[in-house]
């Protein structure tokens, strides 16, 4: 008898060709390999076993002492230390390079090659990226919906309480985009299926353009910003190793052409139950408060 390992490597994977829209290709080899690959995954014997796992390790290892510090202070009341973290370089952009440690990055750039490597196939992540990995997919999705209820989804609630309830971003979809000239060197102007988007740049090390551009929001009636289209602006971010970026998904932005090197990133989508994308702001008087959005999920 064959192994699901053995199995899933046997198979022959349609290649990913559409630029836009491509969300369903192969939709039919992907589903009908579904439970195959699953266990296939699961079968796999990781490099790095640890980055699987959550847990007081895991936080240790990959999470920024500051970040840690931070939060612990947030949950006991104080979220000033939270809040710095974060820069605001664009109106609706905040960007820090405190969320992960080097080692996270580094373990997770060799734990994906070595993912691209299995001779597993792999579905693309989005509809536009056709390289890149979808996280959920090859066995990371017990641990970021861990690190979502302990970290990130606390953070996207105080750095966007207008849009961040206590329900509206109860589930993830985590991927990475790879940009380099042999594959996808762009990305068309969009908005992501997400209340809020957490964008971390593993490196590798050095690229040129591959800039992210952000656009003015311009939203009006349920669109409508409590502050105004002045609370989500436009701006260009050059990414560096370790920086990551939080923002609104329906805050537009595309990834201008990268010309020489290589760009990873690993993006999550926050979003409610089923996929649903919280658009309308809550009035101030209904938003979270600190305490509420720091305490531990099942108590809300
Ligand atoms: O190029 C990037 O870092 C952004 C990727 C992105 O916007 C997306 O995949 O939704
Ligand atoms: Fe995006």
């Amino acid at each position: 008898a064959c192994t699901a390992l053995e199995a899933a490597r046997k198979l022959t994977a349609p290649k990913a060709t559409l630029k836009k829209n491509g969300e369903f290709e192969g939709g039919d080899f992907w589903e009908e390999h579904e439970d195959l690959l699953r266990s296939a995954w699961r079968e796999r014997v990781p490099l790095h076993a640890e980055l699987y796992e959550y847990g007081p390790a895991f936080e240790r290892e990959y999470l920024h002492p500051q970040l840690r510090d931070a939060v612990q202070k947030a949950r006991l009341g104080q979220e000033k230390d939270a809040h710095e973290l974060f820069e605001e370089i664009i109106p609706g952009v905040f960007a820090t390079d405190l969320l992960f440690t080097a080692q996270f990055r580094e373990e997770f750039r060799r734990e994906l090659d070595a993912i691209n490597g299995s001779g597993i196939p792999t579905r693309r992540p989005n509809g536009m990226n056709r390289y890149g990995v979808i996280l959920d997919e090859v066995g990371f999705e017990k641990m970021l919906e861990q690190l979502c209820d302990a970290y990130l989804r606390p953070l996207a609630a105080m750095l966007f309480p207008e849009l961040v309830g206590a329900r509206d971003a109860d589930e993830h979809y985590a991927f990475t985009v790879n940009y380099d000239t042999e594959g996808d060197t762009e990305l068309a102007k969009h908005g992501d299926a997400s209340v809020v988007t957490i964008n971390l740049c593993l490196g590798p090390d050095s690229w040129e353009g591959s800039t992210l551009r952000f656009f003015e929001s311009g939203g009006s009636g349920m669109y409508a910003l409590p502050k105004g289209n002045d609370s989500a602006g436009a701006g260009d971010v050059n990414f560096r190793a370790g920086m990551a970026l939080i923002h609104r998904g329906q805050h537009q932005h595309q990834a201008q052409e990268l010309t020489s090197g290589q760009r990873v990133n690993l993006v999550i989508w926050l979003h409610a139950k089923d996929g649903v994308v919280r658009i309308a702001p809550y009035a101030p008087d209904e938003q979270l408060t600190a305490a509420q959005r720091w305490s531990p999920h099942r108590f809300l």
